[in-house]
């Protein structure tokens, strides 16, 4: 499975974010990680790829385009997590979890399969002791979690997640990108991710889209996308990039520039 985004352009109002946006093939089985300053347009990119603003310009998943289907055909192909999150949902963790699962296709799922798939989302996420509690009576970071469990109980083909783990923990954190890590090369999905810790990106994700006023400055490899002079003329700082012992990419930062 792949997705293919070519000549995109999204704006609010008469003022344009995105124009003309290609992004080379993104394929199933691997995590691209979206970085990029404040106001680069990163939720902008996820919200259009998911349906919810009016774009201009193709995106594909295979050889079916994305605008072409019904509003329940997009969902069903597609999730999106989105940075806030409702706040005043009177609903259990498990019957939200439920429920987001009840509202794709999988409704034709008999109630006890689905209610062993929504409880093994909990589980993944090592929130299976919330299932019984109120969303309206958690914290941030359970709340997030909770939510991390509706957008991946799908089993959507292209799972976009703004900024997942910003309330988390770092055990939660860590535990919440390898499961997305899994996620992709079991079901070979195609998972973007907004993150603003470079280094897990770095981490975590085979392929990094750095974007920069609506336009990509680096797309490739963790080691291709982020260099020192990416970092200086992207997000304004002075920075070595270097291995660690086990071969994963550091960003020390040494000023703002
Ligand atoms: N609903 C909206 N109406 C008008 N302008 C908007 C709207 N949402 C975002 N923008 C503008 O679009 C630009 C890109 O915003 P976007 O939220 O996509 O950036 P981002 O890269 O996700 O930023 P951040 O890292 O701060 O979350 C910003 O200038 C923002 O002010």
């Amino acid at each position: 499975m792949a997705l293919h985004v070519t000549g995109l352009s999204v704006g609010y109002g008469r003022r344009p974010i995105i124009e003309g946006l290609d992004i080379k093939e993104i394929s199933g089985g691997s995590v691209t990680a979206l970085i990029g300053p404040n106001a680069a347009g990163k939720t902008t990119l996820l919200r259009a790829l998911a349906g919810l603003v009016p774009a201009k310009g193709s995106i594909r998943l295979d050889d079916v385009e994305l605008a072409s289907l019904s509003v329940a055909g997009h969902a069903r192909h597609v999730t999106y997590m989105p940075q806030a999150l409702p706040q005043r949902v009177a609903l259990t963790v498990l019957e939200a979890t439920l429920s987001a699962l009840m509202s794709g296709e999988e409704g034709s799922k008999s109630p006890a399969q689905a209610r062993l798939r929504a409880l093994n989302a909990l589980e993944r996420l090592d929130i299976s002791d919330l299932a019984m509690r109120g969303l309206d009576e958690l914290s941030g970071g359970q709340r997030q979690l909770a939510s991390l469990a509706q957008s991946i109980v799908r089993e959507p083909s292209v799972l976009l997640l703004d900024e997942p783990t910003s309330a988390l923990d770092i055990h939660h954190q860590l535990r919440v990108m390898q499961l997305v890590e899994e996620l992709a090369r079991e079901r070979g999905i195609i998972v973007i991710i907004v993150l603003h810790d470079i280094a897990q990106a770095a981490r975590y994700a085979q392929r990094i889209i750095v974007l920069e006023q609506g336009a990509i400055a680096a797309d490739g490899s963790p080691a291709q996308a982020i260099t020192p002079a990416t970092l200086a003329r992207v997000y304004k700082v002075e920075a070595r990039v270097e291995a660690c012992s086990r071969g994963f990419l550091q960003v020390i930062v040494d000023r703002a520039l």
